[in-house]
């Protein structure tokens, strides 16, 4: 996709609703000539003369040919009081493949364009009404599978990230001003107090920007969800407890050593915690290939692993393929899983001795509650769905960076004052800063980046 200028002239067409069934089917269109399109169209059944903006009217759309297409409802947004700043029009048509699809091409037939993935915000920020964050967030808010994801997109989408950058800004540009003036009116260094202040307002920005950076964890935690491993040598029932924290036979379970080849991938929330479940393939030494390949293949998880579920068979001792499954693990945060409790326990093998364990059967469903209790706490900087509302936390690598920059930046002009140097030295670095936050909000973003940005929506966003 390419960044359209703020002066576009296409309008633009895309169905708001998910293709397949539904009880109706949402088309959108956007610019210019969006209600000359529509009013070519669509028959009102009551009105008569134009259509008050932001109405909804009911009537009949027809082809090219006056041939009705669908009984519809059909909405106009006259620019600015709309999604994109545009004019907008909806035809809220009935829910199904084909006949959102034929109004589409009525419009596209017309001389609309297909809209590009994310086009619709994109417009919407392009035009002033919506800040990058809240761009952002609004794709966030549709992806997201948790509630505490949900929540910190709704946050975002009320710019409370937004509001903070503004804030930071502010204190940026005062912070010029003075070095500013220190420029203007003196040939020599900054005075030393005024120094000593504007060292101390750099030094608690910078401690704001800090919490910030901290929440990130948190944040990509709660919108990715964290990566679960499980893990063992084979048998030990590592797709039994995968199928059964699932409640559904997702994985093939066999009594035969080797049953798992793929790594097999799900996603769900316990305890509120969204996260992704890999089961693999046994960790053994073996001739066969493809159970070989299966190995290496779960061998190549655990870097990316957030928490190992060590699988072990609580009611038999460890042997050596449990062995090369622990030292697979010992770089990582590991959760031992002593499993098969119905079977009875030996003693607990001293060199799983420094890690937590819990104790289930994942044949009989003894002990879950315990074992998500366990990996819930695991993650413990995360924070309770209810302040995710109103407390700001960063989801986006991009905005961690932005700001981790902006710090860095802070410290340097920091540093000048102590060192002495001349003020002109000193505002590059806050400029710089400047630059690094607006780059969140969307003031100063490169457009390679906002590209990045935006493709990564759906159709009709
Ligand atoms: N039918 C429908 N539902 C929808 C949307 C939509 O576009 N159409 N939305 C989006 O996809 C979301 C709602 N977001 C929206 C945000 C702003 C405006 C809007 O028109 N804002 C104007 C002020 C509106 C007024 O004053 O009445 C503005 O900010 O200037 C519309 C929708 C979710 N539901
Ligand atoms: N008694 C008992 N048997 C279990 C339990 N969990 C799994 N099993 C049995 O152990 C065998 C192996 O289970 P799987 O879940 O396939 O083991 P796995 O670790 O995925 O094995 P691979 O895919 O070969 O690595 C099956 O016969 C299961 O029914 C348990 O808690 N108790
Ligand atoms: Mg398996």
């Amino acid at each position: 996709m390419h960044i359209v200028n703020v002066f576009e002239k296409d309008t633009i067409v895309a169905p708001a609703t998910p293709p397949g069934e539904g009880g109706i089917g949402i088309v959108r269109l956007s610019g210019l000539k969006a209600e000359e399109f529509l009013c070519d169209y669509f028959s009102p059944s009551s009105a008569t003369g134009r259509l008050e903006s932001n109405y909804l009217y009911h009537g009949f759309l027809k082809d090219h040919r006056g041939h009705v297409l669908d009984e519809v409802m059909a909405v106009i947004m006259r620019q600015p009081r709309s999604y994109t700043r545009e004019d907008v029009c909806e035809i809220h048509c009935h829910g199904g493949g084909l006949i959102v699809r034929r109004v589409v091409d009525l419009f596209l037939r017309a001389g609309a364009r297909m809209a590009r993935p994310g086009e619709f915000t994109l417009r919407a920020f392009l035009n002033g009404r919506i800040d990058l964050t809240r761009a952002e967030a609004v794709i966030d808010l549709i992806r997201s599978r948790s509630e505490l994801a949900s929540n910190i997109a709704i946050n975002q989408l009320n710019g409370g990230l937004a509001d903070k950058i503004a804030f930071l800004r502010e204190k940026l540009i005062l912070l010029l001003a003075e070095v500013e003036a220190a420029i203007d009116f003196s040939e020599e260094d900054i005075e030393i107090e005024g120094s000593c202040s504007l060292g101390k307002t750099a030094g608690q920005m910078m401690s704001e920007m800090d919490d910030l950076i901290q929440s990130f964890e948190c944040g990509r935690i709660a919108k990715e969800g964290v990566n679960i491993l499980i893990l063992g040598r084979p048998n030990v029932g590592k797709s039994s407890l995968l199928n059964s924290l699932l409640g559904e036979a997702r994985a093939i379970v066999t009594d035969i050593p080797g049953t798992t080849r793929d790594t097999i991938e799900e996603d769900l929330v316990l305890g509120g915690l969204p996260l992704r479940l890999v089961d693999t393939a046994g960790i053994r030494h073996t001739e066969d290939p493809v159970e070989a390949e299966g190995v290496r293949r779960a061998r190549s998880k655990i870097e990316g692993a957030d928490l190992v579920l060590l699988v072990v068979d609580g009611s038999m001792s460890l042997d050596n393929d449990d062995l090369l499954a622990i030292d697979a693990c010992r770089h990582k945060d590991v959760l031992v899983v002593l499993n098969k409790a119905d079977l009875g326990s030996l003693p607990f093998p001293d060199c799983l001795g420094q890690f937590p364990v819990v104790k289930i059967s994942a044949l009989q469903g003894l002990g879950l509650t315990d074992l998500v209790d366990k990996i819930s706490q695991h993650f413990t900087f995360r924070p309770e769905v209810s302040e995710a509302r109103e407390t700001v936390i960063l989801t986006e690598f991009r905005h961690k960076q932005a700001l981790m920059a902006a710090r860095d930046s802070l410290g340097r002009f920091r540093e000048s004052l102590v060192q002495g140097m001349s003020p002109e030295f000193s505002a590059v670095e806050i400029g710089e800063a400047l630059d690094r936050v607006g780059e969140i909000t969307g003031e100063t973003t490169p457009d390679d980046v906002l590209d990045r940005i935006f493709t990564k929506f759906c159709i009709g966003k």
